[in-house]
């Protein structure tokens, strides 16, 4: 690679989702760090919830999906997705023109794997790309194997062993291998993300290195692996970028009141529930946690978004006032930050899990969807730091099984050593972003081939 004459300029190219774009967005705020000019690609509605605070030091430009957010909020993923590819790989074609007229060249367009036309456009305009995983190793090893045809889906009551994996019960594995109706499309859109990947010339995953040796030593034998995460605010790691508090872009309004609250409770006395941003949980489910948690008998705070609202149980709120709080959103980070925590009850989202991990908060999963069982698992049996609630009829977790499972992490006999393993995956995943660990090298080595024009990676 040339040395570049102009400050290296990586365009950033998220999928529009929570999930996808705190990832992204902290990635970026680290090259900004370390004086790489990042533009950051969004639709329209996204943009106006971006906050001034990163802005400052990342441009924030717009590309089109087709769609207005109307027509978005209906469509399904198998029209949406061929309709971003087609209106994306325009846009996004006609922004790179844009800023290259305007005297901002692009030089690598990092793009959500989500969206793989994005590299497809970087090449053909003579641009580096860079593929950007927003779900652990181990869940890209399963989709990775299907998309080359190693393994086919497997048939139900099968486990599944692949290389640098535990083996897989069928309950392990991420849902979209055994239930395609539900949610049309998304099996598809998973496996796709390895489209022309190997052409990537450079594959950043938001994992820690340390966290899965094995799976992604398995992983670098066919793509350019680097663990870059965990992708968390500064101020909750490393301390080494002091504006770097909070995600920045928030698609959902946080209700800080909460944090007034957790003020007034014991240190690890409180339940933390939340099922991240897209899960739409049956309405038995609601019911079973509401009752767990008045059975209990400990403090909650729940996070339950509006558009779930009408299926928590009739007179619950008025019940369980003084008992705990239930927020639409909340800034999570705090809260599991916060010492009056004693467990998260989450779906596994694959950034919830990875804020637990750092924060040292044990955890209860109860999967909803896609990667969620696969990371439960690895909560449960790999890192040893939480347990997974089993499901009954219909896929709902009963009561009783929630109950049981937050004695088991918050008072149980393993109770300790679970907070013990805890300390130490906040330890280690700390060390990763710190200077000379595993995600800050692999993060400056990025910076000094577009920096020092070194010789790119061998694929
Ligand atoms: O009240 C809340 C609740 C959540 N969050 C944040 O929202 C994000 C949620 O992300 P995640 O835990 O990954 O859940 P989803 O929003 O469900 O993420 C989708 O995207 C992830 C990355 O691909 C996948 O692992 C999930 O399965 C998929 O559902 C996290 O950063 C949370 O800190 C808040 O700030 N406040």
């Amino acid at each position: 690679m040339e040395k570049t004459q102009h400050k290296p300029h990586c365009l950033i190219l998220p999928y529009p989702i929570q999930g996808h774009i705190n990832p992204m967005l902290q990635l970026s705020k680290r090259l900004a760090d370390k004086g790489i000019a990042i533009t950051f690609a969004v639709l329209e509605n996204v943009l106006s919830s971006t906050d001034d605070a990163f802005s400052a030091s990342i441009s924030v430009e717009t590309i089109s999906d087709g769609y207005t957010a109307a027509t978005r909020a209906a469509a399904l993923p198998p029209e949406y997705l061929p309709a971003f590819r087609k209106a994306g790989t325009e846009s996004l074609a006609q922004l790179i023109e844009r800023l290259r007229e305007g005297g901002r060249p692009v030089d690598c367009v990092v793009y959500d794997t989500f969206l793989p036309w994005g590299l497809a456009v970087a090449k053909r305009l003579g641009l580096l790309g860079a593929a950007f995983f927003t779900q652990s190793c181990s869940v890209n090893i399963v989709y990775y194997s299907l998309f080359k045809g190693w393994l086919k889906v497997p048939e139900v009551g099968k486990e599944v062993l692949l290389p640098g994996l535990p083996e897989l019960g069928v309950a392990d594995l991420p849902s979209f291998l055994l239930d395609r109706e539900t949610h049309p499309g998304s099996f598809e859109l998973l496996v796709d993300q390895f489209e022309g990947v190997e052409d990537s010339n450079f594959v950043f995953v938001n994992s820690v290195y340390e966290l899965e040796e094995e799976a992604t030593d398995w992983l670098k034998k066919f793509m350019s692996v680097k663990t870059i995460g965990p992708t968390i605010p500064s101020m909750y790691l490393d301390k080494r970028l002091q504006h770097d508090i909070n995600y920045g872009l928030s698609l959902f309004k946080p209700d800080d009141t909460c944090m007034k609250w957790l003020q007034q409770q014991s240190p690890r006395s409180v339940i933390y529930i939340s099922f991240g941003s897209m899960a739409k949980l049956q309405e038995q489910q609601m019911r079973e946690l509401a009752t767990a948690l008045k059975l209990t008998g400990k403090h909650f705070l729940w996070v339950v978004r509006s558009s779930e609202a009408s299926k928590l149980p009739r007179d619950f709120v008025g019940e369980a006032s003084g008992q705990g709080l239930i927020v639409s959103w909340c800034p999570q980070l705090e809260v599991l930050a916060h010492d009056a925590i004693g467990c998260f009850i989450t779906h596994c989202g694959w950034n919830s899990t990875l804020e637990a991990l750092s924060l040292g908060v044990p955890m209860v999963g109860v999967p909803w969807w896609s990667d969620q069982a696969t990371n439960a698992k690895f909560v449960m049996d790999v890192w040893k730091m939480g347990v997974r609630a089993r499901p009954g009829e219909g896929g709902v977790v009963g009561h009783e099984e929630l109950v049981r499972c937050v004695k088991h992490v918050m008072e149980g006999e393993r109770s300790e050593e679970m907070r013990g393993n805890a300390m130490k995956w906040k330890e280690l995943t700390k060390g990763a972003v710190d200077e000379g660990g595993s995600s800050d090298n692999n993060i400056q080595e990025f910076v000094s081939t577009m920096v020092g024009g070194e010789a790119l990676p061998q694929k």
